[in-house]
């Protein structure tokens, strides 16, 4: 197996990508990011920024967050610790999957990221305690530039697993798709 493989999710531009673990007595090496291996997938991702985010409650909720154009983003994703349900959906203008979703279950230690292309949204569900969370970033963080939409919108219909435990003050508040969302030219 490669360093580095990806593999399509149904959403188009959403990949499962897998990494080879390398175990011995020391304990174990895996690549997280190959821009070579991306590009030879036909994916032009470079990294801008790297976050970390640790979700301390089970069941707490964080999205569905994008960034619009010019700072529209691949994103990379990798449990570091525990496990959480992580969701992405399609919000690219004229898509055929137009507001589909799509979740995976991402656990330390599985030796699988997400990756999202640009116009995907992307929220998670902690499924475990002390959840962290390693996100690797091709733009800016640029709130002038954030979307969001509500993890309760009846109109996306995603079924979390849990009960939403908790949930920030700012994704409290993002509106319900209406008819006047017409998604994201990239
Ligand atoms: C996302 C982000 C936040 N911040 C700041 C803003 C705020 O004070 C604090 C916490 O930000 P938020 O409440 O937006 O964090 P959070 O709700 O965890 O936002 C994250 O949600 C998940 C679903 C994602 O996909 C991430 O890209 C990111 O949008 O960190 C940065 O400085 N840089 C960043 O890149």
């Amino acid at each position: 197996m490669s360093e580095l493989s990806l593999h399509a999710l149904p959403l188009k531009g959403l990949w499962q990508l897998q990494h080879a673990r390398h175990s011995d007595e020391r304990g174990g090496f895996a690549r997280l990011f190959c821009q070579a291996s991306l590009a030879s997938a036909g994916v032009a991702m470079s990294i801008r920024q790297i976050n970390h985010s640790v979700t301390r409650q089970r069941g707490a909720v964080r999205g569905l967050h994008y960034q619009v154009p010019p700072q529209a983003e691949y994103k990379l994703i990798t449990c570091l610790r525990g496990e959480v349900w992580d969701v992405a959906v399609d919000v690219r203008a004229g898509s055929p999957t137009f507001l589909h979703w799509h979740a995976e279950r991402l656990c330390a230690g599985d030796g699988r990221s997400l990756l999202l292309a640009p116009g995907l949204a992307h929220g998670f569900q902690a499924l475990s305690d002390d959840a962290e969370l390693l996100y690797l970033h091709s733009a800016d963080y640029s709130p002038a530039h954030e979307g969001a939409l509500s993890v309760h919108d009846p109109r996306l219909a995603i079924a979390w697993p849990l009960p939403i435990a908790q949930l920030s003050a700012r994704d409290q508040q993002h509106p319900f798709i209406d008819a006047s969302f017409a998604g994201v030219a990239l």
